[in-house]
């Protein structure tokens, strides 16, 4: 089946690159200017820079060029998905629609195959997610990740059409453990990044993505999704990835908090508002997200990272 990609930041073009060694691959850009460089120059210079885009990635600007292939993925920012959908909702009704976003919306607490359907009751509708940074796909490098898709015929489908070489794709009909894994994985990476900024030391920074493993477990079982799932790529895959590499753009935010710096409002840093809507949703259900409210407060500058570790350490003492 031919495959389209609305979005085409670091990750759309990384997976646009992946797929276009099977056969052509449209990648659809808002800016006419951007796709005009990338057709002259073979190369996304923002993102991607040194390396080359092969003639089977055609970037275009016209949408409903993009969205007459049969499966497309959707590879933009998690705040942006509603209006990219809204705007589009026509010519994406009823199609298959991969999304490839990882965080949960401010606005309504939803995840991005959650979005979709909200918006678009007869999509066919699918989650791409899992530990991948664009770098390495884009390079060719060995990545797993999970393909999570209700529909389990569909699922197959997709399954194989979106493997490549490179990139090895497993598959759950979890679709909510697979969301919240990728959505809340990108909270943690801020609050072991702000630990190792401030040079709190490695020991903290595995005590949090332990503990906010147990965080994202608590919260993802609460909205149905199965421990399983959570323990796969789409989780703690992504989990340790995300904690661990300053590749890692939420991480590299985390740093910045933790050593006092400036960071680009620019970057697409999707923990951040994904913190926010975790922590009102936290608040109405009464789960408990102790981590989670402190990467707020480190956020909202409310808490200095010393007052956020001293919160941590003096809760109550409880069982693992
Ligand atoms: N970069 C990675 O390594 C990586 C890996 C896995 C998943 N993801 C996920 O992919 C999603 C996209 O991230 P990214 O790294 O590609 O971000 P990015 O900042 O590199 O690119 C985002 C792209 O979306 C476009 N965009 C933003 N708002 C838009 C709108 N309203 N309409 C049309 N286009 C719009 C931007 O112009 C840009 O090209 C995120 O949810 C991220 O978590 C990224
Ligand atoms: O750069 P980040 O922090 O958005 O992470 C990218 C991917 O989600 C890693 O799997």
């Amino acid at each position: 089946m031919s495959v389209g990609i609305i979005g085409a930041g670091a990750f759309g073009t990384a997976l646009g690159l992946s797929l276009a060694r099977k056969g052509p691959v449209d990648l659809w850009a808002r800016d006419a200017e951007q796709v005009a460089a990338m057709r002259d120059t073979r190369e996304h210079a923002k993102h991607l820079p040194g390396v080359p885009l092969p003639g089977t990635l055609r970037p275009s600007a016209d949408f409903d060029h993009t969205a007459k292939n049969d499966i497309l993925l959707l590879a933009v920012p998690m705040q942006q998905l509603r209006r990219v959908v809204s705007d589009h909702a026509e010519i994406l009704t009823g199609k298959t629609l991969v999304a490839c976003c990882k965080g949960v919306e401010l606005q309504s607490g939803l995840g991005a195959a959650a979005v979709i359907a909200d918006l678009l009751p007869d999509a066919r509708i699918a989650l791409l997610t899992g530990p991948s940074f664009a770098t390495d796909v884009a390079r060719g490098l060995p990545t797993a990740l999970t393909l999570a898709c209700a529909d389990e015929a569909l699922g197959q489908v997709l399954q194989r059409d979106l493997t490549t070489t490179n990139l090895r794709l497993y598959r759950t009909s979890d679709v909510i453990g697979a969301e919240l894994g990728g959505a809340l994985k990108n909270v943690i990476a801020i609050a072991c990044g702000a630990v190792i900024g401030a040079g709190l030391g490695d020991s903290a920074r595995a005590a949090l993505l332990t503990r906010g493993y147990a965080e994202m477990q608590r919260m993802a079982i609460a909205r149905g999704a199965r421990p399983e799932t959570l323990a796969g790529l789409s989780g703690l895959g992504d989990l340790v990835l995300t904690c661990t590499s300053d590749h890692s753009r939420n991480y590299r935010l985390g740093l910045s908090l933790g050593r006092g710096e400036a960071f680009d409002p620019s970057i697409t840093v999707e923990g951040a508002a994904t913190a926010r809507a975790v922590a009102q949703e936290a608040a109405r259900s009464g789960l408990d997200m102790p981590i989670t409210h402190a990467v707020v407060g480190l956020l909202d500058t409310d808490l200095t990272i010393n007052d956020a570790m001293a919160d941590l350490l003096s809760r109550p003492l409880k069982e693992e």
